[in-house]
């Protein structure tokens, strides 16, 4: 299945509750089946409502210190041969820049996970299928319920996106912008998912940036995040992605304490044939990082990806943990890391926003990975981070498997999590 196909798939349970959701708004205040054929009135000159402050989100709550084993895959028949591009394939990183200069935009060219898309459904016939025009404005001609948008219909959406986990300030301002002339016109759930899909693709465009790669090597990538977001799994993805680009990777198990995270990305380290550096439990994790930069360095390595531990229950340790690390590399190389990406798990909703701004705080984040968007209904809250905090999106996760991490796409993204199909507005 392409990678689209998946995602969608995957982002059903976001999807689904925003459909019944639509659904029932526009049932509880639909006039007619019949579509409108009257000239839309003029867009009422009521003023948009400033968005409320977002209520504080809750303190994050370290994960389980058990997590289950990912499933084995079987190694791949010709692991270092060059393999065809498929989507899948494709690492979220950008092509190389210099160290220093902004991370690279996104390609122009269509992103692979769009060119695999599943075979388009055979053209409607052209009376059945109305223009975008025709579609947004209630003339096309089709049965489906429409409601006329009023405030009260625009409070029921608000709640929606609310409860989706987009967060207060970024509803009230993708509602707003859905009224914004279109006050008193009767729409139907798939033009309000067209025109929902628009907007949130329009929020997270700026923020849809691959991982810079840089010209000079080793290029030091940090990972942090709190224990089970999906750190180690996504350092093994990312690995594998990285050596299928040709890139050659070495891995610092740098959440020295805890024996089975060392373990987990061994694991990790084999599936995706990269050497993973570790040291006895309780060593120092600067002193395993430093180890690693040379050996890094030694062996001509292109990239060298730092887990670190997650334990924010003792903030302060941790902040001087991460710095340690980052003062010991410097030594080497006076510009890494080049990347701090910060890992999210999507499941624990509006409670990812505080981890963004603690994170930020004990480190320099540079960009964020969210994970285990599959299988969740909160998957808006990738929206509410896009709009909050501008931080760059490099990959998202949607799978235990090596090969479930794709470069984010925020028109994909965008119609996954609204389940729209049409074009979008
Ligand atoms: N469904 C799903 N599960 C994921 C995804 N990414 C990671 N996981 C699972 O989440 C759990 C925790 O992932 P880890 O990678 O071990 O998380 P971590 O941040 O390294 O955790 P610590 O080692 O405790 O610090 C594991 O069971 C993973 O298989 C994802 O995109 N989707």
């Amino acid at each position: 299945m392409s990678f689209f196909g998946k995602l969608k798939d995957r982002l059903f349970t976001s999807s689904s509750k925003l459909d019944r959701g639509l659904e029932e708004i526009v049932e509880e205040g639909a006039d007619s089946a019949a579509p409108q054929e009257t000239a839309a009135p003029e867009p009422t000159a009521e003023p948009i409502p400033e968005p409320n402050p977002a209520p504080s989100a809750p303190e994050p709550q370290p994960a389980p210190e058990s997590k289950p084993e990912p499933e084995r895959r079987p190694e791949p028949s010709a692991p270092a041969g060059p393999r065809p591009a498929t989507p899948d394939a494709v690492p979220p990183v950008s092509p190389p820049v210099t160290p220093g200069m902004p991370a690279a935009p996104v390609t122009p060219t269509a992103p692979p996970v769009r060119e695999e898309r599943d075979p388009e459904p055979a053209p409607e016939p052209a009376a059945q299928k109305p223009g975008l025009i025709g579609r947004l404005f209630g003339r096309g001609g089709d049965t489906a319920p429409r409601r006329e948008l009023d405030d009260a219909m625009l409070e029921r959406l608000e709640e929606l996106l609310i409860q989706s986990d987009m967060g207060v300030e970024t509803a009230l301002r993708v509602t707003a912008n859905i009224a914004e002339g279109r006050m008193g016109r009767k729409l139907s759930v798939p033009e309000i998912k067209d025109l929902l899909a628009g907007e949130i693709s329009r929020i997270m465009e700026p923020v849809a940036r691959p991982m810079p790669i840089y010209a000079k090597t080793p290029q030091v990538v940090l990972v942090v995040g709190v224990n089970g977001s999906g750190k180690t799994t996504t350092i093994g993805k990312l690995a594998s992605q990285f050596r299928e680009a040709g890139k050659s990777v070495v891995i610092a198990a740098g959440d020295t304490f805890r024996a089975a995270a060392v373990e987990q990305l061994q694991i990790w380290g084999d599936r995706a044939g990269v050497p993973v550096m570790t040291a006895p439990q309780g060593t120092d994790p600067a002193s395993l990082a430093y180890d690693a930069m040379t050996k890094a360095q030694a062996d001509g390595a292109d990239l060298l990806l730092i887990d670190t531990a997650g334990r924010l229950q003792n903030r302060q340790d941790l902040m001087e943990e991460l710095s340690k690390i980052v003062r010991v590399i410097r030594k080497k190389d006076p510009d890494a890391p080049h990347n701090t990406l910060l890992v999210l798990d999507a499941t624990t909703g509006q409670n990812a926003l505080s981890q963004v701004e603690i994170f930020r705080n004990i480190a320099d984040v540079s960009g964020l990975v969210m994970t285990k968007l599959d299988g969740t209904a909160r998957g808006g809250v990738l929206v509410a981070l896009a709009d909050r905090f501008g931080l760059p999106i490099h990959a998202i996760g949607v799978g235990e498997q090596i090969d479930d991490l794709a470069p984010f796409d925020p028109e994909e993204f965008a119609r996954a999590l609204t389940g729209a199909e049409g074009e979008l507005a």
